[in-house]
């Protein structure tokens, strides 16, 4: 009635000032603010009000009944989002806010270089004077944070290699990549389960650890050695970690890297939330280098590190960068130096076949926080194993094979590679496949046993020796396997050729 009298008594300017004055006396006895997250500022694609669709995704799910779903190129999941001038109520550090998705259509007449959406959309958040502070502080640098989150689970991660040997790509990236697809998990990785649910706590303590790492001075990194035979998932660990925590991998391959500062590069080039990987850093190594340099000098700072094949012991070669050497300095700078922090949230994995053959200095505790032994396979890993390849719970197995089974796998000394081998290639009768790793398990411990007697009697062979003779009865035993077949084939008088019987 009041806004009908005004139209009629006042004239429009005058019309326009009333209304606005009364505006503002409303706002003014208003307890509450108001912001407009439009979807387009101007000519720019708001970030904010991406990072507040996404942050409502979270919360949407649980509480809306109408709710839109959208699913992005390179993404694995779909995220719910709020419908059109929908609304819901978020509560942050008991602060009560209101958000609505106010959509409405565009003017068509409105002029733009580029095409616009034809609806103009937004959210409006209301707030509590009170707590305005609060809101455009805190709360909007948490919902921008629990976006990055969760674009991050959504997209796919990225493995990242160096492999181009010091090139830089178009946009001066000296890093290639590709989704990363590996599906290694900790749930399928084969290991005694208290090592594994120590790892995933410190990774996690890791992870949510950023105030921790403040307050006591540290730089937000973390360095896992993983170490032993081959074939008992240090890389299969490395994968479940980043598909645990959702980083990336940066897999360095420090034979590509020709200089200390090249590695610096590498390393500034690196994002957050990474995992960065050296793979069997014993091989990267030049040991004879490192053992005439540490007769001449303390320091372990100028030993040298060059990439095999680059000339052997040159004991005399150049010492810091030269040529095609990288200094175990450069690299120890790598994880542990001032540069090492240029980022953060960052974890240092080396792996190794033989732990003995590192210099200490690269053992030294705060250099690699944690070492994990990946060693042979445990009963309780090969349970795992059963689950993972057969399908097999300890139930499904007779109880005096799984005794018999629990009894010999100490001494067997086989690989979770190995123990995949033979069940895999049985995985089409598992009553057989059970059976055949028993075999195999009973012949890999007699072997052991018996080696381990001839030492006693003062034979004394090298570790590759063993290796080999290991290897070799495996696939002695798995032909046997494979002969069985054979004969039965000719028995059935099916054509048979000489390369199946070398398969
Ligand atoms: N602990 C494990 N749990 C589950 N699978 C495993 C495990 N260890 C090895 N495997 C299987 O064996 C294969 C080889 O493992 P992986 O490459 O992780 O070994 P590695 O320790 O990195 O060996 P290397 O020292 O030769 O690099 C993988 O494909 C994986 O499926
Ligand atoms: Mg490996």
């Amino acid at each position: 009635f009041s806004q009908s009298l005004i139209q009629v008594v006042f004239p429009p300017e005058i019309r326009f000032a009333i209304l606005k004055i009364i505006h503002r006396i409303c706002n003014w006895f208003s307890a509450y603010c108001y912001y407009d997250i439009t979807e387009i500022d101007g000519v720019n694609t708001n970030e904010l009000y991406n990072a507040v669709q996404l942050y409502l995704s979270s919360y949407a799910c649980v509480t809306g009944n109408r709710l839109s779903l959208t699913r992005g190129l390179n993404s694995s999941s779909i995220t719910f989002g709020l419908s059109n001038n929908d609304s819901l109520i978020d509560a942050f550090n008991g602060v009560k806010v209101h958000w609505e998705h106010v959509v409405t259509p565009r003017n068509s007449q409105t002029f733009s270089w580029r095409p616009l959406p034809e609806e103009k959309r937004g959210f409006l958040l209301r707030a509590k004077k009170k707590d305005k502070s609060v809101v455009l502080g805190d709360y909007l640098d948490f919902v921008m944070e629990k976006a990055n989150e969760i674009r991050r689970k959504n997209q796919d991660r990225l493995l990242y290699t160096n492999s181009r040997g010091g090139s830089l790509d178009s946009r001066g990236h000296p890093w290639e990549s590709v989704p990363f697809k590996h599906p290694s998990t900790f749930e399928t990785l084969a290991m005694d389960p208290e090592k594994k649910a120590e790892i995933m706590a410190d990774l996690l303590d890791f992870a949510n650890g950023e105030s921790f790492y403040q307050r006591t001075g540290r730089a937000w990194k973390r360095g896992y050695l993983l170490y032993g035979p081959p074939g008992t998932g240090k890389s299969s660990m490395i994968a479940a970690m980043a598909n645990f925590l959702g980083y990336d991998i940066y897999d360095l391959e420090l034979t590509e890297v020709h200089t200390n500062s090249e590695l610096r590069k590498l390393l500034m080039k690196t994002s957050s939330k990474s995992i960065i990987v050296i793979e069997d850093i014993d091989c990267s190594i030049n040991l004879t280098n490192r053992k005439n340099n540490s007769t001449s000098s303390n320091s372990s700072s100028n030993y040298n590190v060059s990439p095999p094949g680059s000339g052997g012991g040159g004991g005399g070669s150049s010492e810091d960068g030269g040529g095609n050497t990288i200094t175990l300095s450069g690299l120890l700078n790598f994880t542990d130096g001032l540069w090492s922090c240029c980022g953060s949230e960052r974890i240092f994995v080396f792996t190794t076949n033989h732990i003995e053959k590192l210099d200490p200095a690269l053992l030294r505790s705060g250099r690699m926080d944690m070492h994990i032994h990946m060693s042979y396979s445990s009963f309780a890993a090969l349970k795992i194993l059963l689950k993972n390849y057969l399908g097999y719970n300890e139930d499904d197995v007779e109880k005096e094979l799984l005794e018999q089974l629990e009894q010999v796998m100490e001494r067997a000394e086989m690989t979770p590679a190995d123990i995949s081998e033979v069940l895999i290639k049985n995985r089409r009768n598992k009553d057989k496949a059970v059976w055949e790793l028993l075999e195999a398990l009973k012949t890999r411990a007699e072997m052991n046993d018996n080696k381990s007697s001839n030492n006693n009697a003062g034979k004394n062979n090298t570790i590759e020796d063993e290796e080999q003779e290991k290897r070799a009865l495996l696939v002695e035993s798995s032909n046997e396997i494979g002969g069985d077949e054979l004969q039965e084939k000719c028995n059935k008088g099916d054509d048979v050729n000489d390369d199946e019987k070398v398969l």
